[in-house]
């Protein structure tokens, strides 16, 4: 389970977040929504031990993050909204590098497997980076995820500025991932989206959590206006 007690973050004077009280257990996808400058990536920040608290604990598996975070990383892995990945190496080579900088060394049928499960075609496993679109960066980063076997897994506005399809692909891949009982945590700006794949939904302002519901409870256009009324 990930769980959030009293979370808290000042940056100055400046709350960035404030008494944040969460817990997303496996098997669940929770979409953080909220405006810009609303707190959701430092969530993820504290959670991932980027940064540390000012008050409050984050906990991976009952384990607080700090100063734990040598663990609790092993047990997390992140999809950012730009996968950063070498441009120079196939998609192979890529998740060959990053699950040995995790720790883990696959043969080349099991490296093509994790990227075959995370949905990217077969033909372009061997392509390299640089013609991949932003769908197939994000299927390797879906990839690395599996090789480290994340039980929780963090991802930052996922589906921003991919098309329909991949976004279509994404969310079926997500809804597989937690079926098989991973935990998905995602900040994301899509209310549509966070319906349709969310099990959990969190709206943020100012640092605060200001709503949570279930998905079975909401439909689009009722969270939709809930969010405008609330932000
Ligand atoms: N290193 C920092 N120093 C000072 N203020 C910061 C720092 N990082 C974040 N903040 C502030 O904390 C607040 C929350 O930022 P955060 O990045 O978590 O928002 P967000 O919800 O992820 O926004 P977005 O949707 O734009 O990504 C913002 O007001 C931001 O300016």
């Amino acid at each position: 389970m990930l769980k959030a007690i009293n979370l808290t973050k000042t940056y100055g004077k400046h709350q960035a977040l404030s008494q944040l009280n969460l817990s997303v257990d496996k098997g669940e996808i929770f979409c953080l929504l909220g405006q810009n400058g609303a707190g959701k990536t430092t969530t993820i920040n504290l959670f991932l031990g980027l940064i540390e608290s000012t008050s409050g604990e984050a906990l991976v598996d009952g384990i607080t993050v700090k100063p734990n975070s040598n663990k609790t990383t092993k047990m997390i892995a992140y999809i950012p909204e730009v996968v950063q990945l070498y441009g120079n190496l196939s998609g192979v080579e890529n998740l060959n590098f990053f699950s040995r900088l995790a720790g883990f060394k696959y043969t080349n049928t099991d490296l093509s497997n994790f990227l075959s499960k995370a949905g990217l075609q077969k033909e372009a496993h061997q392509k390299k980076l640089s013609s991949y679109s932003k769908g197939m960066r994000q299927k390797v980063g879906i990839a690395i995820a599996l090789s480290k076997n994340a039980e929780y897994i963090f991802m930052d506005e996922p589906i921003s500025g991919l098309d329909p399809k991949a976004t279509i692909e994404f969310t079926k891949i997500c809804k597989e991932l937690s079926s098989e009982g991973k935990a998905i945590f995602m900040a994301t700006h899509d209310i549509f989206n966070a319906v349709n794949v969310g099990t959990k939904i969190g709206i943020m302002k100012e640092g605060k959590l200001v709503h949570t519901s279930n998905t079975n409870a909401i439909n689009a256009t009722e969270l939709q206006d809930l969010y405008l009324k609330t932000i």
